[in-house]
């Protein structure tokens, strides 16, 4: 199956809804943010205070990139991910893409927490409320035509439990023939069948450019 990426403004849910999506098919799950943060060892804050944004925009490509070598994965990418249209591209060459769309009010709600608010270098520093819902009505002009321009599907999030949206997002896939329980069975069978890491392999021994007839086993470890 091909990769289901998770679009949306910051804080409309693409983290908390993508590892429930993710658990309820039972398939993998990578966060960008997480991925750039790991790969790079440093906060999102401290690289856009140290490197500044648009560096962050080249690992968040780069970490976007990586996903595509992967298959049957839930990405939740970062809010200003559509920033770079590459992106976008890269998400509808190797996946469905998903728009979580969040009103200003219920952002403003969401993001009136001393800890959401202090982990997006983009609204951090907004020293009132005012000053924060004008930031977010321009990222709104900015930015919803290019989650709409890219979106295969698009769910309203405003009074919705994160599961209620799972839901949706399923029963979307399950209409379009995306997902099917064959699907999982056949990657799954897929991915056990050529792991080369797992299996047993054998081979003639050679002696002297000659086969012997003995066999020899080679065992990969998943850890080797
Ligand atoms: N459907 C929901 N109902 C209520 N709260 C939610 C819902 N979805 C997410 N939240 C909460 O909103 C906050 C932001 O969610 P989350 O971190 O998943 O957003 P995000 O889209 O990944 O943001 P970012 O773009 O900054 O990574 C979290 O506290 C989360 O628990
Ligand atoms: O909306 C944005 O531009 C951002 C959202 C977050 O997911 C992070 O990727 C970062 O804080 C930038
Ligand atoms: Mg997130």
């Amino acid at each position: 199956m091909r990769n289901i990426y998770l679009i949306g403004h910051m804080a409309s849910g693409k983290t908390k809804v993508g590892q429930l999506l993710a658990e309820m098919l039972n398939i993998n799950f990578v966060d960008t943010d997480t991925n750039i943060e790991r790969l790079f060892g440093k906060s999102i804050n401290a690289i856009f205070k140290d490197e500044g944004e648009t560096q962050f925009r080249i690992f968040e490509t780069a970490v976007l990139q990586q996903t595509t070598l992967i298959d049957s994965t839930v990405i939740s990418t970062g809010g200003g991910i559509l920033t770079r249209m590459r992106n976008g591209l890269y998400m509808k060459d190797f996946g469905f893409v998903i728009y979580l769309k969040i009103d200003i009010n219920t952002q403003m709600t969401r993001l009136l927490t001393d800890e959401e608010l202090s982990k997006r270098p983009i609204v951090k520093n907004c020293k009132d409320e005012a000053e924060l819902h004008a930031k977010l009505v321009d990222l709104h002009e900015k930015r919803n035509l290019t989650y709409e321009y890219f979106a295969d599907y698009t769910v309203a999030v405003k009074n919705k439990s994160p599961m209620a949206i799972v839901e949706e997002i399923i029963a979307f896939l399950n209409n379009n023939k995306i997902i099917s329980q064959r699907d999982f069975l056949d990657s799954f069978a897929g991915r056990v069948q050529h792991n080369p890491y797992k299996r047993i392999r054998r081979a003639k021994v050679e002696k002297d450019g000659e086969s012997s007839g003995e066999e020899k086993e080679y065992q990969f470890l998943d850890n080797e």
